[in-house]
């Protein structure tokens, strides 16, 4: 009989989880996804479900990777709330499965995955992409996600200045107050966009938040938020004079309004850089549309389970 799961609530997940193991996994996983050969990741695009009564969906999330046997889904709720209501934005459980019986052995929290994986992605975009003299690093938005990337982009990059602003004053001082380094933070988006060599949007809104005409020329802009085919982060004016990347070219004519809406074409998939088929145009403005995968939470699940294992 098989043996019951072991459950890993969030802060064992996070004691396992490091970048610098992350990272080179979601990169292999990237270009392995990307050469398209469907007998060794597997990975439809996620289904969600709307929850019209609390402005929410669910999103489902599985994914097999043959090399390395790694079954896993990962079913994610994502709430657009009001900063001053006290619950969390984003619940996700990991399921992580023994390949070859089908049955649970592990169910981990997902929090912190989600968090570490997406910044992660995204600081391989600015390794691939980001202008080769980067000073200044922007961040607009200051929630979950926004934390996680700074943590990421300040250990990675040295940055002369990291802005931040979100919708509120407060929310973005709230955060300067939280993370370990130093921060500018200011009231307006386009003061803060003003000749950076980075921008991040880590918002939940639903309309533009960056406009291209404030964009300094050949920055990078790595796009995270508006994961739902009627948001956008990004206007039109960006979205037709960048060169646009992306994490699954299927996902985001699925999911991404700034693709689907603005008409933008896909230059490539992150993974087609990692793997040299495509050419990371540094020198262009370019945009990174981020919209996360199974898979890049299958390999970090992985990675949470056999540190944990070895350690028993
Ligand atoms: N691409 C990916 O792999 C993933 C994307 N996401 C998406 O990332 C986004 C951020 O997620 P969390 O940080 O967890 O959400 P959160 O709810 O913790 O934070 C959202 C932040 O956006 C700010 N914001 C909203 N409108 C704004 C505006 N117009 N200008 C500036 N700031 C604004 C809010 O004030 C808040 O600080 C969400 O859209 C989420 O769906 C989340 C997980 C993975
Ligand atoms: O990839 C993920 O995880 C998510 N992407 C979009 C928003 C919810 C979580």
């Amino acid at each position: 009989m098989a043996e019951q799961p072991v459950f890993l609530s969030n802060d064992v997940v996070a004691r396992f989880l490091s970048y610098d193991e992350l990272i080179p996994r979601l990169e292999e996983v990237l270009g392995r996804f990307s050469r398209g050969s469907s007998s060794d990741v597997v990975q439809p695009v996620r289904s969600v479900i709307p929850i019209h009564n609390h402005s929410g969906f669910l999103g489902l999330m599985p994914a097999y990777i043959a090399h390395e046997d790694t079954l896993c889904t990962k079913m994610v709720a994502f709430y657009r709330r009001e900063e001053n209501v006290n619950l969390p934005s984003t619940q996700a459980t990991v399921l992580l499965f023994n390949p070859e019986y089908g049955n649970v052995t592990a169910v981990m929290d997902g929090l912190d995955i989600t968090h570490k994986r997406t910044a992660a992605v995204s600081a391989i975009s600015a390794k691939l992409l980001m202008p080769a003299q980067s000073d200044v690093l922007c961040i607009l938005g200051c929630g979950h996600q926004a934390v996680s990337h700074y943590e990421i982009f300040t250990k990675l990059f040295s940055f002369k200045e990291v802005r931040v602003c979100s919708r509120r004053l407060e929310t973005a001082e709230r955060f300067a107050a939280g993370v370990q380094g130093p921060v500018t933070v200011l009231s307006s988006a386009k003061e803060a966009v003003h000749g950076a060599d980075i921008i991040i949007t880590v918002t939940n809104s639903s309309k533009p938040v960056l406009f291209g005409e404030w964009v300094k020329p050949g920055a990078h802009i790595v796009a995270v938020g508006a994961c739902r085919p009627d948001w956008r982060e990004l206007d039109d004016v960006l979205m037709r004079d960048a060169v646009i990347y992306v994490d699954s070219r299927e996902g985001a004519a699925v999911e991404s309004g700034d693709i689907i809406l603005s008409g933008a074409e896909v230059f490539a998939e992150l993974g087609e850089v990692l793997n040299g088929t495509r050419p990371a145009l540094r020198n262009k403005t370019t945009v990174f549309k981020s919209l996360g995968m199974g898979i890049q939470d299958a390999v970090a699940a992985k990675l949470v389970f056999d540190e944990w294992k070895s350690s028993q």
